[in-house]
């Protein structure tokens, strides 16, 4: 099977790029000898045979001599070494990025062929990631940089996967259709298109290493940009990887540069490259640093203190409490999407929801890491928090809240049991200091609980609007008016509405973004690629004919 791929790789780097690197890649002593285009085997990696990332630029695969040595966050050996560049190593992408001109690659007047080109290379990187061998491949390096279970890993190679199924053929150019209206007078019709950016940067973070990337990525690419892709280095060696399959399904070299640098390096790369967009996915401190240096410039996908609102009809509750537990602990809390505040109506405050969740939290372990290390806080910062939330009149640990034991996670990490911890609605609204507490993004294992009495509504209403990111919201609840009310006094972009509603998942088949921002970013559907990856064009014609016996009318 790798080998009627690779001679089918040939062919369409043969057709497409003819300055490729790929044989030589191909040939490479790095090569992983089971798969064609990969140059680590996901299970060697360790202290004693660490792997090297590399960057590309121009063309070329990069090293450097600045390593970002990575901790293994299972066992703290050091076993990646990332080839970082340097702040006096950035002109190259600059100069790349520049060689691109605003209307991109290609566009609905040029290089047309090339919304055809990526239909295939989706086809063909489709297929790859179909094959048992490379999506375990893939699933495995996720884990091994951004510890998950094998599921919820594999489950985002198949997001990947679907998503550049949804591209094959002629979807690619179909995302770039336009539309005509006719104008005021013979010869004249207005035509709306769908037109690139050209130079664009990406910045994705550490928790979906392959589909935050690879999605947006991707998008860039279909409407014709030219993009520059940072990964957040902790888990850059699957993007390596990936980008050098996309190679192999005939990627033209020269249509992405990808970056490994630490974050001052890409600031600098982003004033001096100054390209036309940048994707942001990450925290809200950096998104609005980059929004003021990019002069509004930007797109973002920023925190989600995500929210899951249980209504009046109890139903299902061992169901209900399942999918809190996954929306809550699943990847340990570090989905964007994850379920940070439960808003519990009097009546499931009344079943043994709690309880069942603390059973179902209390099933996770470390071994087959449904619970594992935490990458941005550490054991005592999220202890820290927990302490502080208790000092609140009223608030109570529900569960969880001790360090895992029996672990060689390393101290710059966090390792956390599923926790969560009760706050009274009344408290959480008594001042601002108290909100903001409340709110705090924690990036780990750990949800707020709260309850409300029926004719508290507008309490859980009124917490709800005070927040200042909205990714992603569940309204648990099959009662088509309790479900209005909800949905129509709050924004967030991607919201789950009745009984099998939960926070996170969201596939490539939906929308998943912020909303009630300007700059808010979307990813995965073809309106998400459209909106953050071109801007709007309009080319009116008129051809004339100028009406026989027109005269210069008088000046208006
Ligand atoms: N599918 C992921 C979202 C990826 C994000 O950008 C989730 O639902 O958490």
């Amino acid at each position: 099977m790798y080998r009627v791929f690779a001679s089918r790789g040939l062919r369409a780097n043969s057709l497409f790029n003819k300055s490729s690197t790929w044989l030589a890649s191909l040939t490479s002593s790095r090569l992983n000898h089971s798969l064609p285009f990969a140059t680590v085997d996901a299970e060697e990696i360790s202290g004693a045979n660490p792997a090297e990332v590399q960057s590309f630029v121009q063309g070329k695969w990069i090293g450097s001599s600045n390593y970002n040595t990575l901790l293994d966050p299972l066992n703290g050996e050091p076993f990646i070494k990332v080839a970082e560049v340097e702040e006096s190593g950035i002109q190259p992408f600059v100069e790349s990025l520049s060689q691109c001109p605003k209307h991109g690659l290609h566009n609905p007047f040029k290089s047309p062929e090339r919304y055809l080109l990526y239909g295939d290379i989706s086809t063909k990187a489709a297929h790859m990631l179909a094959l048992p061998k490379v999506s375990d491949f893939f699933t495995r390096l996720i884990q091994r940089v951004a510890p998950k279970s094998y599921q919820q890993a594999a489950g985002e190679v198949f997001v990947t996967r679907k998503f550049l199924e949804n591209f094959c053929g002629d979807q690619v150019r179909f995302l770039a259709r336009s539309f005509a209206v006719p104008g005021n007078h013979l010869g004249q019709q207005s035509h709306g298109y769908r037109w690139p950016y050209g130079p664009v940067t990406i910045v994705t973070p550490f928790n979906f290493p392959l589909e935050i990337p690879l999605l947006q990525l991707m998008g860039a690419l279909y409407m014709g940009n030219k993009p520059l892709l940072k990964v957040d280095s902790k888990v850059s060696i699957v993007m390596e990887q990936m980008m050098r399959l996309l190679h192999y399904c005939g990627l033209p070299v020269e249509d992405v540069d990808f970056i490994n640098s630490d974050g001052k390096t890409m600031n600098k790369i982003l004033l001096e490259a100054n390209p036309r967009m940048t994707l942001f996915t990450g925290s809200s401190r950096v998104a609005e640093k980059l929004a003021l240096d990019l002069k509004g410039r930007i797109r973002l996908e920023d925190a989600g203190f995500d929210w899951k609102v249980l209504g009046p009809d109890v139903q299902e509750v061992d169901y209900v409490a399942w999918v809190c537990d996954q929306d809550a602990y699943a990847c340990s809390g570090q989905k964007c999407s994850a379920q940070s505040m439960l808003f519990m109506h009097e009546n499931w405050s009344k079943t043994d929801l709690v309880s069942k969740l603390k059973e179902l939290a209390g099933r996770r372990k470390l071994e087959d890491l449904t619970i594992g290390p935490v990458l941005t806080f550490t054991t005592e910062a999220m202890l820290e928090h927990m302490e502080n939330l208790l000092q609140i009149p009223g608030s109570k640990l529900l569960f969880g809240g001790k360090p895992l034991k029996n672990h060689s996670i390393p101290s710059i990490y966090g390792a956390l049991e599923p926790t969560a911890v009760f706050v009274p609605i009344k408290e959480i609204l008594k001042d601002s200091k108290t909100y903001e507490l409340v709110t705090k993004e924690i990036f780990g294992p750990f949800q707020i609980v709260t309850k409300y009495k029926k004719d508290q509504l507008h309490l859980v209403l009124d917490a709800l609007e005070r927040m200042h990111a909205h990714l992603t919201a569940a309204v648990v609840s099959n009662d088509p008016i309790f479900i209005q009310e909800v949905i129509g006094n709050t924004v967030n972009g991607t919201t789950y509405a009745g009984l099998r509603g939960r926070t996170t998942g969201a596939p490539q088949n939906h929308w998943f973004g912020p909303a009630g921002d300007p700059r808010g970013a979307g990813i995965g559907t073809p309106e998400a690629i459209k909106l953050v990856w071109s801007c709007h064009r309009e080319i009116i014609y008129d051809y004339g004919p100028v009406p026989k016996g027109w005269e210069v009318p008088p000046s208006t």
